[in-house]
């Protein structure tokens, strides 16, 4: 069913409008992310935050704006399928010498499936795959910015050329001293390339935009020798004066990951082709989905669309069976997931227990603030999807019935597009990167007799907590299987459905007891309110295991302590905003004598 002919003008002027509708999207998009330099060199952090936040809301919005200009101009809605079909075609070919052109594609589908019926949703009418390539795609206006630029030091002239490299940033803000910072990379260089022939192509390449995140700003590139890539990056902060420092130099897959980590909040980043930063991105951390890159960089519905790519893909080569999830089940949500993936899908319950005073609004309304908010490295991003459909022989009769008890008005069963197949269709789902449960962790260590191991959860465990603290979130349940550990052993939180903003609660310490009665009964024989939390009665809930608490007691003993939790609230209450290291903190350059008293971080 080729169309012959590009003859409708009004499908030529529905696809213009549609990108019309894209175009404002991303100028709006990239002028936020532009933003974030001055908010940077101002110091201005709860305008760094809000400003990631409000950003988030921005595709939805101009969504919204397209179906009803397409709806009100042009009746979208009841045009006829051959003039739908040369909107995409007419579509692709203004996308010819596009910047962004996948995210136009993504923002043609999210339009378009707001418009034409599901039967509709395919490769004739939206872009279910991509159809405008994204490689090399340049920028050719005079005054254009590459998208990376290539330094050729020698040893000799290392330093002065990692002082250009930040120069050409321009931050208006003066470095406490770019001379000092620039030799403790050099020589941290040094150590990596101290026996290494330096040959013919050595050079640093630097993406030409700063990454901005809550206080910091990062420089991303690699160092190229011969057939070795290096990829590093350097966080740069204000010191307690107000002048910028460079607080380290992380090297490596590893430690870029920790940085792009998907339990962190998108970057900030000003680009004209975003494709292009994450291919260089790429080049840094080859195993990480080109999807997640996408979401770091705040193209989050990139991120999505790429991420079902994938999932599709990854079916299509799979035999293994949807199932429900190892571990404690949920009270509020279902949880199943797919051996053979790395995700996880929960869906919310139809029924909680009455221990659980909630409702599907308000947890999705919880969902809705971690998405929103500084994740901090220690709690999961979702991806958010309505009316998936799934092979129904890929499920498990086990998960089918759990859901059908669970969650009766998420499920359908039908041959929905009459092809002879019968499909699971769960009305609404979130997905997330699986873990392991941290109560399975621990008790794995357990059974192997790895102290260690058990130590080092623990550790993280409060660790995790604190910089949850720092973000000004209380976790709510705090029990160990609300948490999972990751590949790189970091403790994060995945249990949303009782978290609150820290500054709402209210610490309290259990009073004492007025007379014998009181003293005996079993119960809580004070009053309590909503938003009353009492820490010391978390240690019962969790130090059962002796070894369990010698850690916990050793590292995390103040967790326990109402003033602890109270202290924390009435700085942030007083504006104060935590720093956030995605890093370890003996990776920082903890030399300078201005930073030697400073407070001990909040967060790594
Ligand atoms: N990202 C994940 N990776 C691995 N397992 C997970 C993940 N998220 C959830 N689970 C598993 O599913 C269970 C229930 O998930 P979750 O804690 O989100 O549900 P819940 O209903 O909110 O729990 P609760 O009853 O504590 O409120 C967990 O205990 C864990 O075993």
């Amino acid at each position: 069913m080729f169309p012959q002919r590009l003859d409708s003008p009004l499908a030529y002027a529905i696809a213009q409008a549609m990108l019309d509708g894209f175009n404002r999207h991303y100028r709006l998009f990239r002028l936020e992310s532009q933003r974030a330099k001055r908010r940077f060199e101002t110091a201005d952090w709860h305008g760094q935050q809000r400003g990631q936040r409000e950003r988030i809301e921005f595709y939805d919005l101009r969504v919204r704006e397209a179906v009803v200009r397409l709806e009100q101009e042009f009746k979208a809605g009841e045009q006829p399928m051959d003039v739908w079909h040369q909107v995409k075609l007419h579509y692709i070919g203004l996308l010819i010498d596009h910047h962004q052109p996948e995210c136009a594609e993504t923002f043609f589908n999210s339009v378009t499936t707001k418009i034409l019926h599901r039967t509709y949703f395919h490769n004739d009418f939206i872009f279910v795959r991509p159809a405008v390539s994204t490689e090399f795609i340049e920028n050719d206006e005079p005054a254009a910015a590459p998208t990376y630029r290539a330094y050729y030091p020698s040893r000799e002239t290392l330093r002065e050329n990692v002082v250009r490299i930040v120069d050409n940033f321009q931050l208006q803000c003066p470095f406490e001293d770019l001379e000092r910072d620039a030799g403790y990379i050099v020589e941290a260089i040094a150590t990596r390339l101290a026996h290494v022939k330096l040959r013919a192509n050595f050079q640093i390449q630097v993406l030409s935009s700063l990454f901005f995140r809550n206080k910091g700003a990062y420089v991303v590139g690699k160092i190229i020798n011969g057939f070795a890539e290096l990829p590093f990056a350097l966080p740069i902060l204000h010191n307690r004066s107000g002048e910028l420092v460079i607080d380290a130099c992380l090297f490596g897959e590893d430690e870029l990951q920790m940085l792009f980590s998907f339990a962190r909040a998108y970057f900030m980043v000003d680009m004209e082709i975003p494709a292009a930063y994450v291919q260089f991105l790429r080049t840094l951390m080859p195993r990480k989905p080109r999807g997640e890159l996408y979401s770091a960089l705040g193209l989050a519905k990139q991120g999505k669309t790429l991420f079902y790519r994938d999932f599709l893909y990854h079916l299509k080569h799979s035999s293994d069976k949807f199932r429900i999830a190892p571990g404690i089940k949920g009270m509020v949500m279902l949880v199943f997931d797919l051996p053979s993936f790395p995700y996880v899908f929960k869906l919310i319950k139809d029924y909680f227990p009455p221990q659980k005073e909630t409702s599907r609004e308000q947890i999705q309304s919880k969902y809705l603030l971690v998405k929103q908010h500084d994740r901090v490295g220690r709690m999961a991003d979702t991806l958010e999807y309505s009316e998936v459909a799934f092979a129904r022989e890929r499920f498990e009769d086990e998960l089918i019935e759990e859901i059908r008890r669970f969650a009766p008005s998420q499920l359908e069963i039908s041959d929905r597009d009459g092809d002879g197949h019968e499909e699971v269709i769960l009305k609404h789902l979130y997905i997330e990167r699986r873990m392991i449960p941290l109560n399975i962790y621990l008790q794995e260590a357990f059974d192997a007799g790895e102290h260690g191991q058990v130590e080092r959860a623990v550790t993280e465990y409060g660790n995790a907590i604190k910089d949850l603290v720092a973000a000004n979130i209380f976790p709510g349940d705090m029990l160990w299987k609300n948490f999972g550990v990751t590949r790189n052993g970091k403790v994060v939180f995945y249990d949303y459905d009782e978290i609150e903003y820290l500054t709402d609660c209210n610490f309290r310490q259990v009073p004492q007891p007025r007379n014998e009665e009181e003293e005996m009964s079993g119960e809580v024989w004070y009053s309590v309110g909503p938003k009353d939390v009492f820490p010391e009665t978390f240690a019962p809930f969790l130090l059962g295991h002796p070894a369990v608490r010698e850690v916990f007691m050793k590292h995390h003993a103040e967790l326990l302590d109402p003033a602890f939790w109270q202290q924390h609230k009435e700085r942030i209450l007083a504006g104060y905003v935590h720093d956030v290291f995605p890093y370890e903190r003996a990776k920082r350059f903890a030399r300078r004598p201005s930073e030697a008293a400073e407070p001990a971080e909040a967060a790594q």
